[in-house]
């Protein structure tokens, strides 16, 4: 094995401090010829789909991906914009914002990017650039509030598999989850009553977030109980009675039982309860994509209003608002704790320190 090293190594070159910030991935457009390999690398990830590797190999190149790309691509189609997927600027205006903040803190000692777990750019590449860049300590910030092995441990394992494949590892660290962070809770909870500020509340506050099969809970992935935590902190925050919200599940996929309550059959029966007016968000997506503007903003909508419903509002995910700026630049800062950056003036020291401790060691016995 020929361990990948790092031709441009040179002694003294400044450690750095890297940031990565990760979300799931996107085509590279709205096309069927582009949904074929970003559905196939997606749904041949074993954490994503976890069924016996023949069979689903089977299934997903014999029926899926036959059927799929071009029913995809017409959705896509609906969400695209000038700048591309919404996923990827979202999150590339979300790296540059904490790249902006963490700049003004540690100067060019940091080195703050973007990647995704499917498609461009991709994680290994990324990797790649920041350790060209003098990257010695690195932090992953997989931007999923809520733990799940589909989606964090998926990521980790991309990482994992690119430091397989490196001779010299830079010290890591890896955040999991903050599904209950407080300043996360609050950047939401703002980001509601904003929209209350302008529209007026409705009967029900639903909150929405993207669903797994009911046997990975069963297996013990915490992604449901890290939802309702989410749920209910907010709701707490909001001041709402237990009766004013809900928690639902959307984006099911497969004939299998997923998380439940589903979101559409929970849209197709609420008015018929009475509730005729609601509000989503969707707790679980740092940025708006697929899932929450075409599902949520579209789909569920002619399900509500179709069975009844009156009014029906979305409340658009954090995406690059300053709170939640602020929010994931505290959750970083957080875990970069102990990981000091030296900074001209300690590295001074450092030398100081030196001579110092050569001093102190000519003066020992031996
Ligand atoms: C097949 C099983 C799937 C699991 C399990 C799953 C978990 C999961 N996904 C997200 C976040 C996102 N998913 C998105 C799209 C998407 N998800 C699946 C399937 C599973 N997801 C598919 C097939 C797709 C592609 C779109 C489609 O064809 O319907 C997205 C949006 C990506 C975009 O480009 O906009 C996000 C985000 C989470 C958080 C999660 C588990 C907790
Ligand atoms: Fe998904
Ligand atoms: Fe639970």
């Amino acid at each position: 094995m020929n361990y990948r090293g790092s031709p441009a190594f040179t002694h003294q070159q400044a450690d750095k401090l890297g940031v990565l910030v990760t979300n799931l991935g996107t085509p590279d457009a709205p096309t069927k010829a582009a949904l074929k390999p970003y559905l196939k690398e997606f749904l041949s990830d074993p954490r994503v789909v976890e069924v016996p590797r023949l069979l689903w190999s089977l299934i997903l190149n014999g029926v899926i991906l036959r059927i799929r790309p071009k029913r995809s691509a017409e959705a896509y189609e609906t969400v695209w914009t000038e700048r591309g997927s919404p996923l990827l600027y979202h999150t590339q205006d979300q790296a540059a914002a904490i790249d902006k903040q963490l700049k003004q803190q540690f100067g060019d000692k940091v080195v703050v990017d973007f990647a995704m777990r499917y498609g461009q750019p991709s994680i290994s590449d990324r990797i790649d650039r920041m350790l060209q860049a003098g990257v010695r300590k690195l932090l992953v910030l997989p931007l999923y509030p809520q733990y799940s092995a589909s989606t964090v441990a998926s990521t980790f394992d991309a990482v994992a598999k690119d430091f397989s494949k490196r001779r010299w590892l830079p010290e890591f660290r890896f955040i999991t989850h903050y599904h209950d962070f407080e300043p996360f809770i609050a950047a939401a909870a703002e980001r509601i009553e904003r929209h209350w500020a302008t529209h007026g509340r409705a009967d029900k506050l639903i909150f929405s977030y993207h669903g797994v099969p009911l046997r990975y809970l069963k297996n013990g992935d915490p992604y449901h109980c890290e939802c309702y935590k989410t749920s209910r902190l907010l709701a707490q925050k909001l001041g709402l009675s237990d009766s004013e919200y809900l928690t639902t599940f959307q984006s099911r996929f497969g004939r299998e039982e997923w998380l439940q309550p589903y979101t559409d059959e929970t849209m197709k029966s609420l008015p018929a309860k009475g509730v005729k007016s609601v509000q989503v968000f969707c707790p679980g997506f740092s940025a708006d994509c697929l899932e929450t503007i075409e599902e949520i903003g579209e789909e569920n909508k002619e399900y509500f209003i179709e069975n009844g419903g009156e009014r029906y509002e979305y409340i658009s995910a954090l995406n690059a608002e300053p709170q939640h700026i602020d929010a994931l630049v505290q959750l970083i800062q957080n875990h970069l704790s102990g990981w000091t950056v030296a900074t001209d003036q300690s590295e001074a020291l450092a030398v100081r320190q030196a001579q110092a401790d050569k001093v102190s060691n000519q003066q020992l016995p031996y």
